[in-house]
């Protein structure tokens, strides 16, 4: 129930995946500006290459790094841990690791292919397993750690036009929250962000195939700078505190954290008598 130490982004290794482009990209610049080295994951080398240079113009110090390594992480999990393990190499371990490859197709349900419900959720969702799972072993020994999911509005709401996507999204605080319970123990955070429509090249492209209903639901709200919507995911990430509904789960998931700590001293209680025997 205690929120941890703010993680400190000086000189700190950060991970973006979807880093090259819109949200993502202003992640990586919210925490270089403070200091942090930065490893971009994305598929488009030249993209990698042209959001690598735009975040360089904000450097605080000549020791800063920005690695750019092209995956795709949908695919295939030993690439992403390959992935992963590279960038582990050349800038150290994984402070914070920040899912934000994602895209969205709207469409009503019997318009959508069924290939694109697939699509959305390996991409939204696993590609967000993979790296999460790459880092984990690592951050739980080390006892330092932030991973962030990018859900959406649409993560907490499903909404016309987003019975692919949606679902995706909602996906995503599952895992987390489950996530959360296993590794509190070890120090290590999980923070989801639930963006409302943002300026980005992903949001144009998403417009061009919206239904009229989407559309509208839409504009019944104010579209979000990516910069705005970037600083705000940086700041819940580092200075953890309890949202609205965790607050009414919190009597819950107090005794279900007290379950889990109790079994990991008896596991460390049973692991020295073993030791001792
Ligand atoms: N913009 C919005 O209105 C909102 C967006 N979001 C979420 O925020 C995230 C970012 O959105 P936004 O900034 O708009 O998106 P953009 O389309 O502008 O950027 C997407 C980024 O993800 C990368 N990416 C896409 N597919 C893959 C893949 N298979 N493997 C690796 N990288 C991939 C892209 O690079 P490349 O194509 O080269 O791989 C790019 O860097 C998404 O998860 C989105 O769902 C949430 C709420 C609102
Ligand atoms: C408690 C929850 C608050 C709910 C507020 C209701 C807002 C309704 C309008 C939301 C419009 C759709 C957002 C999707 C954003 C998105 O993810 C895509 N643009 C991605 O490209």
């Amino acid at each position: 129930l205690i929120s941890p130490k703010p993680l400190a982004l000086p000189g700190a290794h950060v991970v973006v995946t979807g880093g090259s482009s819109g949200i993502g990209k202003c992640i990586a610049i919210e925490c270089y500006k403070q200091g942090a080295f930065i490893t971009l994951v994305a598929r488009n080398e030249d993209k990698l290459l042209q959001a690598k240079k735009e975040i360089e113009k904000h450097s605080i110090n000549d020791k800063q790094v920005v690695l750019c390594i092209s995956v795709d992480v949908s695919q295939d999990y030993n690439q992403v841990e390959n992935v992963i393990k590279q960038a582990q190499e050349k800038l150290g371990p994984v402070d914070m690791l920040v899912n934000c490859a994602g895209m969205s197709v709207a469409g009503k349900f019997e318009d959508l292919e069924v290939s694109t419900f697939e699509r959305l959720m390996n991409l939204n969702y696993l590609g967000s397993v993979y790296p999460s799972r790459a880092v984990i072993t690592t951050m739980k020994e080390r006892r330092v750690g932030r991973i962030v999911f990018v859900s959406s509005q649409a993560g907490q709401l499903g909404l016309f036009g987003f019975t692919a996507y949606s679902s995706s999204k909602f996906a995503l605080r599952g895992l987390a929250e489950a996530l959360q319970m296993e590794v509190k123990p070890y120090n290590v955070y999980v923070t989801v962000a639930y963006p409302p429509d943002t300026d980005t090249p992903g949001f144009a492209e998403e417009n061009k195939t919206k239904p009229l209903e989407t559309r509208l639901i839409s504009e019944t709200t104010s579209i979000c700078k990516p910069e705005q919507v970037a600083k705000q995911i940086v700041k819940d990430a580092i200075v953890v505190t309890m949202g609205l509904f965790r607050t009414i789960a919190l009597f819950y998931l107090g005794s279900f954290d007290s379950i889990i700590r109790r079994c990991m001293m008896q596991k460390a209680r049973s692991e020295t008598a073993d030791k001792t025997a």
